[in-house]
């Protein structure tokens, strides 16, 4: 234990040459030792504001005011009661200390006290504390991970999402997901999913900016035989498919207004006709959607209905872009790092503190994906175990900081790259040279080649 880290110890017993004996015996190196000299005084003290928590009571069986069983259950009934408790008793009364241990005590040590004894009872219960802590603090971290899947954000505006999500989940609420490019949007509504109750039926999903008005109606409610050219045979739409589930509608601001009617009525009346059908058909599907556009600024140009921006935005759900959290930055990057260092089975320890003050201060236009792009390539790129400013590429680096930051270091040369992509290639392709060359563009023989020029085993 160092100087620094000195265990905060309360010692209570009403005998004042017992309680200086203890304290002249245990203070030191390790133990800051603080007295009060009655039970009754003990719950004042731990409450006094401002007080650093204590980390151990050594807690005296006999007292005048109050002795040490009726101190331990008032302990017990308030937040103090994690704090461990040593009872010091005479050797006579051990029953006492049964009784003490079963109101919660760690232990008991008899008196006349053996101070090695003790301070070993001590060692005992302090390294006990710490393993519970770490326990409740690992608990936290995993009920926070899966609670929300793999997304990270320790931030204000994170936490408070993660708390909406929280309550949202379990519903069937219709949820709109609102945030640039890049900030989380898919990521969080797969998350939803995950935690429905309709997590055991499918999720569904839909870019409806990837296709034009006939296909994405197509795609989104099916079609009958012959409805249109090509339509050779009947099919069930996307709506259809996700019957009992879950639909994830992307860029639903790049839609028809046509189809935004069509959308409107699933939602309220839950059916909908198959192109070319003459059959309702009923669904139940709770609609997940999300947009970088800005929906209220479409309403106002008449190109997004407003009826449905209400329907879709039962709960709605705004992504802050990474520049405005930036202190989930440093937790983002590490998880993009370990990622893609399994995945290019490279042993990067972590990066350089410039790398880190640049991640912090960078706009990122394109948010988290920009930023895992960025690390993705990084790791490829990094010949060694930290990822310096020199696998940044050029937009991300400030300017002059290529130069300035290590004078010694070589430029990152084209062979550099090559080999990097080259290994990398290799590696994720589990050595096999075939699949990798083909992936590269190039030759079997050039690849086997390159392997030897660059001493790549
Ligand atoms: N909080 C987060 N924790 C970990 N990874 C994240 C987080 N947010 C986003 N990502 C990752 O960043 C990338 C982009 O996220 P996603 O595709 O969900 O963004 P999006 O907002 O839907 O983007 P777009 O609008 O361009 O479709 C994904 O690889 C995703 O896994």
């Amino acid at each position: 234990m160092s100087k620094t880290n000195k265990k905060r110890i309360l010692l209570v017993d009403d005998d004042t040459a017992h309680r200086t004996m203890l304290k002249v015996n245990l203070s030191g190196e390790d133990f800051h030792i603080m007295e009060v000299d009655d039970g009754d005084q003990v719950i004042p003290f731990l409450e006094q504001e401002q007080r650093e928590p204590i980390d151990l009571i050594l807690l005296d069986m006999k007292m005048a005011r109050m002795d040490g069983l009726a101190t331990l259950r008032a302990l017990n009934d308030t937040v103090h009661s994690t704090i461990p408790v040593i009872v010091l008793t005479a050797f006579s009364s051990v029953e006492t200390a049964v009784k003490a241990m079963r109101e919660g005590a760690f232990d008991y040590v008899a008196k006349p006290i053996d101070i090695d004894e003790l301070k070993m009872v001590m060692e005992k219960a302090l390294g006990f504390q710490e393993l519970k802590q770490e326990n409740i603090r690992l608990k936290k971290h995993l009920e926070k991970r899966f609670s929300f899947g793999n997304i990270i954000g320790s931030s204000p505006a994170m936490e408070e999402l993660f708390a909406t999500l929280e309550l949202v989940a379990p519903s069937d609420a219709t949820v709109l997901i609102t945030g640039e490019s890049g900030t989380g949007k898919e990521l969080i509504a797969s998350a939803i999913y995950q935690q429905s109750n309709r997590k055991q039926y499918p999720f569904i999903k839909v870019n409806c900016a990837a296709l034009n008005e006939n296909l994405l109606e197509s795609e989104l409610f099916g079609h009958e035989a012959g409805a249109f050219t090509g339509a050779v045979s009947r099919r069930k739409g996307r709506f259809e498919q996700a019957d009992k589930g879950t639909l994830f509608l992307d860029e639903i601001g790049d839609m028809s207004l046509q189809t935004q009617a069509k959308i409107l009525r699933v939602l309220q009346e839950g059916e909908l006709d198959r192109l070319g059908g003459s059959e309702t058909i009923k669904v139940d599907v709770r609609v997940l959607a999300a947009t970088h556009r800005n929906l209220q600024l479409m309403i106002e140009e008449k190109t997004f209905r407003q009826d449905l921006f209400f329907r879709l935005s039962v709960v709605p759900v705004e992504l802050p872009p990474l520049r405005e959290r930036t202190r989930d930055i440093p937790e983002l990057a590490s998880l993009f790092l370990e990622r893609y260092s399994v995945k290019n089975r490279k042993d990067i320890k972590g990066f350089a503190p410039e790398v880190l003050r640049i991640f912090m201060a960078h706009q990122w236009p394109g948010n988290i994906r920009e930023l895992e792009n960025t690390v993705e390539r990084a790791v490829i790129l990094c010949p060694g175990e930290r990822i310096t400013i020199r696998e940044l590429p050029p937009q991300i680096r400030p300017e002059g900081a290529t130069t300035n930051q290590d004078p010694t270091a070589a430029p990152v040369t084209l062979r550099d790259m090559e080999r990097e992509m080259i290994r990398a290639t290799l590696a994720q392709n589990e050595g096999n040279r075939s699949k990798t060359a083909k992936i590269l563009g190039v030759a079997r023989q050039t690849l086997l080649n390159k392997l030897k020029e660059y001493d790549i085993l």
